[in-house]
């Protein structure tokens, strides 16, 4: 395994911003790392990365158990921290040759990382003239320059402009999996709270709430199109055998009362064809939904208020 989590918690005075929190994550994952203001994104990926200890729990990135053997983890590990710090007095090449030395990596390596992350144009530019674009993709090279087997991202895409956004997006998703460019597979876990961003670059979804992990999904199984799962309360009991008579139907869950989830095996819109069915066996119908199977509708029922 490439991160292996294992009921960390932490607390900050009394208040619990990570409860138990596990999982793992194999090797070319690209892993989006989802949850609202507040839930706990950060303090998981700094104690990943040795910037923060956990209460309880162990965990361990690249095999390298997190607390044990910090100096190897630094070396396989790449970090982007929330607010990237850099040296806005270097220039960008200058900068990175610093880092480079730092971390006794080949030289060649800067002009290889200028290279992949587009820095080309910019690079004999002082850091604090470049845009917020490009000063993410000086982070995003430092933390490439000693060619990491984990990269964490802690929202790599914050405060960017919309184009910026996509080339940033590119850029990670070509760094994480097996590309042909890389060859290597590196894992990708990173913290943001945009759902477009998760579709756009990741293959798996873990969502936290509150300091607790309530979803953890692959990204093909929420979008299944073709399908559609609608909530229906009637105000008196029907058969099952009469619900199997709406069209497209292909599973009805009884959920308690008169209330019903059913799901259908089309886009099309089946609420007006259960509201004409309720009529015509003489039911009212109390509520109606349509629940969201995809990514959206997942995170608005999992971390609403
Ligand atoms: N050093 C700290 N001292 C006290 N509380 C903290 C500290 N760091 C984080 N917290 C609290 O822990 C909780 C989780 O914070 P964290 O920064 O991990 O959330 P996040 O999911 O990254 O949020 P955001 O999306 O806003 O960056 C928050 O309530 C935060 O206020």
């Amino acid at each position: 395994m490439s991160i292996l989590v294992n009921n960390i918690s932490k607390h900050f005075g009394s208040q619990k911003a990570l409860d138990q929190v596990s999982f793992d994550i194999k090797q070319g994952e690209v892993v989006g790392f989802l949850g609202p203001n507040g839930a706990g994104k950060s303090t998981l990926m700094k104690i990943l990365t040795g910037y923060l200890q956990a209460d309880e729990g162990e965990a361990s990135v690249a095999n390298c158990d997190i607390e044990k053997q910090t100096s190897i983890l630094q070396s396989k590990l790449g970090y982007l921290p929330e607010h990237n710090p850099l040296y806005s007095e270097m220039y960008v090449r200058e900068y990175l040759q610093f880092n480079a030395s730092v971390y006794k990596t080949d030289k060649h390596r800067v002009e290889e990382v200028i290279r992949i992350t587009g820095l080309s144009p910019e690079a004999n530019k002082k850091i604090d003239q470049l845009s917020k674009g490009y000063r993410q993709r000086v982070g995003l090279a430092a933390a490439l320059l000693h060619d990491p087997e984990v990269l964490i991202l802690d929202e790599p895409t914050t405060g960017l402009d919309p184009n910026q956004l996509v080339e940033i997006r590119a850029l990670i998703k070509g760094i994480g999996g097996e590309t042909e460019e890389n060859g290597k597979g590196k894992t990708v876990f990173l913290s943001t709270h945009i759902m477009q961003e998760v579709e756009a670059i990741c293959d798996r979804v873990i969502i936290i709430d509150k300091g607790k992990i309530v979803a953890d999904r692959k990204l093909t199984e929420l979008q299944q199109k073709g399908e559609q799962v609608i909530f229906v309360e009637f105000d008196y009991k029907i058969e099952n055998v009469a619900l199997q008579r709406l069209p497209h139907i292909k599973d009805i869950k009884s959920m308690g009362g008169f209330a019903y989830e059913l799901t259908f095996d089309t886009q099309e819109d089946m609420r007006p064809a259960i509201f004409d069915f309720a009529h015509d066996m003489g039911l009212k119908t109390l509520q109606l939904n349509r629940k969201a199977k995809n990514l959206e509708g997942l995170f608005a029922e999992l971390t609403r208020k």
